[in-house]
């Protein structure tokens, strides 16, 4: 059966910059595939050509088998959730309008995150910021999509509701969804994973099962992801 998602040889950038230079990585139904690298190495510009937000130079993507070139909108009404580094909510709209937006079934976004129950009315612009990428997470999940692609899922998030939201996806894709996470938390993220890839430079120079990557976790941050520790960029 043919992947869920299947990049191959994927080049792209800004304008005549090229940031990613030949990439491969399949994601399959039921997997999670973590994305690791140094700042700049281009994960987030690979994840955003992927979801067609922006062009590829060269490269093939293809969505179930089927060749995929259209844009953002066009991929989510596929099956494909993005939930990007920057924000990713309407901070005018309450949270539950939020997830009406976003989701098919905003009862069962909110039901992600009990602790949102008591702000559902309130416009997203007045919560945390934790308590916004929440809102994310819950709509992109809520609109049961078959792909998620997220950058940073943790981003504002204590490491406690790091380890829940985390800890959601992986029942998710328990259930059948297939999930490429960009991730600063290395360890955490692989804890979930199913494969790693790392990339430098744009490149991938590393590919194996996530328990791979565990056992080898302080050579992969010693070669390519840098030996900061605890809350710094990715770290542990
Ligand atoms: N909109 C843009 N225009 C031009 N160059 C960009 C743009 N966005 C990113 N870049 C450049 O592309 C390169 C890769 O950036 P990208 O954000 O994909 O890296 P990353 O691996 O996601 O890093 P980080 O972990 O810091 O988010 C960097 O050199 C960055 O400066």
């Amino acid at each position: 059966m043919s992947p869920l998602l299947e990049a191959r040889g994927l080049c792209t950038g800004y304008g005549t910059i090229q940031v990613v230079h030949g990439v491969d990585l399949t994601v399959d139904a039921g997997e999670i595939v973590v994305l690791l690298g140094p700042n700049g190495a281009g994960k987030s510009t690979t994840l955003k050509s992927v979801v067609g937000e922006l062009p590829s130079i060269s490269g093939t993507l293809h969505w179930r088998g089927q060749p995929s070139d259209g844009p953002l909108h066009a991929r989510a009404r596929q099956g494909i959730s993005y939930i990007p580094e920057e924000r990713a909510v309407l901070m005018r709209l309450s949270v539950m309008e939020n997830l009406r937006v976003a989701a098919g079934r905003p009862e069962e976004a909110a039901a992600v995150f009990p602790e949102l129950a008591n702000h559902l009315a309130r416009p997203v612009g007045q919560l945390s910021g934790g308590q916004q990428r929440m809102v994310s997470v819950a709509a992109a999940l809520g609109a049961r999509p078959k792909l998620l692609v997220a950058d940073e899922l943790s981003l504002g998030l204590a490491p406690a509701i790091v380890t829940r939201v985390l800890g959601r996806v992986r029942v998710a894709a328990d259930e059948g969804l297939g999930v490429l996470l960009v991730e600063q938390h290395a360890g955490q993220a692989l804890a979930i994973a199913d494969r790693a890839m790392v990339m430098v430079r744009g490149r991938i120079v590393w590919a194996g099962t996530a328990h791979e990557a565990l056992a080898s976790i302080d050579e992969l941050h010693e070669l390519y992801l840098g030996t900061a520790e605890g809350g710094s960029q990715n770290g542990r």
